[in-house]
């Protein structure tokens, strides 16, 4: 089979690798020339731009985007769009919002796969989790893609329509931000409890066989392996966040209640505040206000 590949950064890199090592031809594209070279390196052809991309692929054509969500994938989708036919295959494996998926997915004439993609660049070696929305055909059509992208068949499904796929991907993600916020508290009162304790050695402890074992608590592990168990010049600010706003923009629409998932999210907004949080800074003027404690003031 060939694919053409549409974005060859941290992840786009690995679908090159995994499609070529699995027999199929890839045609590979960025706008940086040096993802491009890299692509070329590992065996993929080099295309100069989509047109070229296209071109190369002939007919019935199957296209992975993986570039950022948002303007980068309707810009490619936009020039793509006068090469596609009903037959060709469009899949978009970014972190995109589902309702933007769905529009896409109605604004082109080639299916239109939304693929909600886990794992990350370091789970590269065992493959990826795949979670797709969109037309059947078109995912049975991708199926050697998914098998090689995937930690194998059993890595990937259809999860239902156009949308579904990054719907629960968006999902995943709110998860994830829990489970993070879940095991950065348990640790957090383990490093100022009352023990002196090897933080590595309680998550690699715990890794072996305890309830709570995971891949996030193998990178705690791992982090504490690398910076110390006091973690040493991390700082305290976490950036992203879209998918776990989307998430819970979502639970309010649907009524859901998902209170660790936006507290989770609220945590990763505190952490942004340069000058300290307001709220927590008028709270110690406030118990002064009432009960005269003393105020707490910043250094100079
Ligand atoms: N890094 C991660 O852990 C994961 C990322 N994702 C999603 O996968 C997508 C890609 O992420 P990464 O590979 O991490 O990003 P990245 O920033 O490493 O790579 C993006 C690549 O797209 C290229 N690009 C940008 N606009 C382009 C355009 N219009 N045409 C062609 N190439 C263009 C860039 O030059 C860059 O090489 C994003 O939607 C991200 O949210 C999904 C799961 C995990
Ligand atoms: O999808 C992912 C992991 O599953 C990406 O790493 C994503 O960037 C994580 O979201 P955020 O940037 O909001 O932490």
């Amino acid at each position: 089979m060939q694919l053409g590949v549409v974005g060859l950064g941290r992840m786009g890199q690995i679908v090159v690798d995994r499609v070529l090592e699995a027999g199929h031809d890839v045609v590979a594209f960025d706008l940086d020339a040096e993802a491009v070279a890299t692509a070329a390196d590992a065996g993929a052809t080099p295309a100069e731009d989509l047109d070229d991309l296209t071109d190369r692929l002939g007919d019935d054509k199957r296209i992975w985007l993986m570039v950022p969500a948002g303007e980068a994938v309707d810009a490619t989708l936009e020039e793509l769009k006068p090469h596609l036919g009903p037959e060709d295959v469009v899949v978009d494996g970014g972190n995109s919002h589902f309702e933007a998926s769905v529009r896409r997915a109605d604004s082109t004439d080639a299916a239109y796969l939304d693929c909600g993609t886990s794992g990350g660049p370091a789970g590269a070696e065992l493959g990826f989790s795949l979670m797709i929305g969109g037309p059947e055909w078109a995912y049975e059509a991708m199926t050697p893609v998914f098998d090689a992208v995937a930690t194998g068949p059993d890595g990937h499904d259809r999860m239902g329509e156009s949308g579904s796929g990054h719907y629960v991907k968006m999902v995943h993600n709110g998860v994830e931000y829990a489970l993070m916020q879940a095991y950065g508290e348990g640790f957090e009162l383990l490093a100022d409890g009352r023990y002196d304790l090897d933080l590595e050695s309680v998550a690699r402890t715990w890794n072996n066989g305890a309830v709570i074992r995971s891949w996030l608590l193998e990178l705690c592990e791992e982090a504490f392996r690398e910076e110390g168990t006091d973690l040493g010049d991390v700082a305290d600010h976490v950036a992203g966040g879209s998918t776990g706003t989307w998430t819970v923009q979502e639970a309010l629409e649907q009524e859901v209640p998902v209170p660790l998932i936006y507290q989770a999210l609220a945590e990763r907004f505190g952490s942004r505040a340069d000058d300290g949080r307001f709220s927590r800074r008028l709270a110690n003027r406030l118990r002064y206000g009432f009960g005269r404690h003393e105020v707490q003031r910043r250094e100079e």
